[in-house]
């Protein structure tokens, strides 16, 4: 996160850090009990090896109450997710077990109705994603808000020239702006998530490529359906 600062500790119970060998690669978030939502193209230079996920924390090393580090039995990225566009950006977690739910453990809710967010609206994203263009590596959970901006401005020729489908949607990226490690978090407005931050590489903090989101409303049932068919 660029431009933001320190969240309040574990009033985002919803946020996960997606790991691998114990680093934090991208962020996502506990959208059912054993499932967490990222974005598909955090597997990407994976190989075949599952994430682990952390749940509970604010710093991603000191001791904290309910911070745990659950293991995934499967991953399902949206098939049509790939590495050459930010199209289907989604990537589903079934954990191990369910995760246990407490104050610093909660599921955060989806939007379902799908109808763009109002331009202007002020929406917060956080994440442990890096905090400087040199890119420095927070501990503590960071977090800004950022205006959305409409998908027409998006879409100018100056800014993401058309790439922009339904299925996406923008903030404003002057100064404050999600970047590296930021990834697979979501975008909250009014307490709910509108969207996922996109992995695909970008420019963070310059104004003339807004930040990217995969909106969840048109994945509702893709969703439901992954986490219906595997057991559990
Ligand atoms: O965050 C992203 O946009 C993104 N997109 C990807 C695509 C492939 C891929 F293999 C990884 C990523 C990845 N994450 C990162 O590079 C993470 C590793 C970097 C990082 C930043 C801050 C703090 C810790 C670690």
């Amino acid at each position: 996160i660029l431009g933001g600062y320190e969240a309040r500790p574990h009033l985002k119970p919803f946020m996960a850090s997606l790991q691998l060998d114990g680093q934090h690669v991208c962020g996502g978030f506990l959208v059912a009990e054993q499932w967490v939502l990222s974005a598909a193209h955090c597997t990407e230079e994976t190989g075949d090896k599952l994430f682990q996920v952390l749940l509970g924390a604010h710093s991603l090393t000191e001791q904290e109450p309910h911070k745990r580090l659950y293991r995934v039995r499967a991953q399902f990225p949206h098939p049509g997710s790939n590495k050459h566009n930010n199209k289907d950006d989604l990537l589903l977690l079934q954990l191990e077990e369910k995760a246990e739910l407490n104050a610093d453990v909660q599921v955060l809710p989806f939007q379902r109705e799908d109808r763009d967010v109002a331009p202007d609206t002020v929406c917060e994203v956080a994440g442990w994603g890096i905090t400087s263009h040199s890119g420095r590596r927070p501990d503590r959970l960071q977090q800004v808000e950022r205006p959305v901006i409409s998908r027409d401005v998006c879409n100018h020729r100056t800014r993401h020239d058309g790439t922009i489908t339904n299925n996406m949607m923008c903030t404003d990226s002057r100064r404050k702006d999600t970047c590296k490690g930021d990834s697979g978090g979501p975008l909250v407005c009014g307490g709910v998530a509108e969207g996922v931050v996109t992995a695909g590489s970008r420019v963070c903090g310059n104004y003339k490529k807004p930040a990217i989101y995969t909106r969840l409303a048109p994945y509702a049932a893709w969703i439901d359906g992954v986490m219906a068919s595997a057991d559990g």
